[in-house]
């Protein structure tokens, strides 16, 4: 089994990121992107603070704007209003999950699709479908872009995602298809699921429960992903795929951590430099 290497693959593409945004110094500009993060989750922390990392480590601006998870929705829309306008910020961010008592798809809706580096807004989604210009899903594209890197054609490949979420499912399916690739979402009332997956050439795992898929689920030979960012029994991190049980049946599988995760990071950096250039263009 050939290990699928998200961290030692985000390296090598930073270093021509770094590349990117010398030039764009050079123009006078530096590419710089806000995350607006509510609340102390320890997660959303984490993820916050390896972005802010790799966005310093590119040479880019990075602002965070945190608020503690009583604020109300009307501050955050107020916030994303000022950032929309904001001529110095390339593109920004909402950290997911936010408090339930903040309406999550209208704080998405208000960002400016243009400046939306997360690709959530609906016209981005809409445009990602019909394969006119958009910006593009972070998980999705690093996925995306760590299949490239390992030279794993999807074209005429048979694609099974477990897991429909916005953020990862649907964007993953569109994208695939896009290269061609046949492609099967499955969910919670998907019947006959191993069966399902073992259809797979190509095996994408979104669903949040850790350990879920087991050499029962996968094809001999299969490439996996598993997007998962789970715990296992004893607190360790650990993702949807229960590595152990099946690295001896995949051909090639990603880790958790130092898979999906570091790419995710990579191709919202990417997301941010493209808006950077085209400023610089414009
Ligand atoms: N606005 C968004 N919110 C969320 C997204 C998103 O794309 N946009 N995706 C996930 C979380 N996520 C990105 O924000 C994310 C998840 C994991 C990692 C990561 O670096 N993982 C490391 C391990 C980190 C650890 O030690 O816990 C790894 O896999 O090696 C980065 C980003 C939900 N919210």
């Amino acid at each position: 089994m050939k290990l699928l290497d998200g961290k030692k693959v985000a390296g090598a593409l930073d270093e021509k990121m770094t590349l990117r945004v010398e030039d764009l110094k050079k123009k006078g500009i530096t590419p710089s992107i806000a995350v607006i993060l509510v609340g102390d989750s320890g997660a959303s922390s984490v993820y916050v603070r390896n972005k802010r990392r790799r966005a310093e480590k590119l040479g880019m601006d990075f602002q965070l704007i945190h608020y503690k998870d009583d604020v109300s929705e009307n501050e955050l829309l107020a916030k994303i209003d000022e950032l929309n306008n904001d001529k110095t910020v390339d593109g920004f961010i909402v950290q997911l999950p936010l408090p339930k008592s903040i309406n999550e798809e209208r704080v998405i809706q208000a960002i400016d699709s243009k400046k939306d580096v997360d690709g959530f807004a609906p016209d981005n989604v809409g445009n990602l479908w019909i394969g006119e210009p958009h910006t593009k899903p972070a998980t999705a594209a690093g996925i995306l872009m760590m299949l490239d890197y390992y030279d794993v054609d999807l074209d005429g490949k048979n694609v099974v995602i477990i897991g429909r979420s916005n953020i990862v499912g649907k964007p993953v399916a569109a994208m695939m298809l896009a290269r061609n690739a046949t492609v099967t979402i499955a969910h919670s009332h998907t019947k006959n699921l191993k069966e399902l997956a073992k259809t797979a050439d190509i095996l994408v795992v979104a669903i949040g429960q850790a350990k879920f898929v087991t050499k029962d689920y996968v094809k001999d030979g299969a490439v996996v992903v598993d997007v998962g960012m789970d715990r296992d029994e004893n607190d360790k991190l650990c993702g949807d795929v229960d590595f152990a049980d099946v690295e001896n049946t995949a051909s090639m599988m990603t880790p958790v951590p130092g898979g999906v995760g570091p790419m995710t990071i990579t191709a919202l950096m990417d997301q941010v430099l493209e808006l950077a250039e085209a400023r610089a263009n414009a």
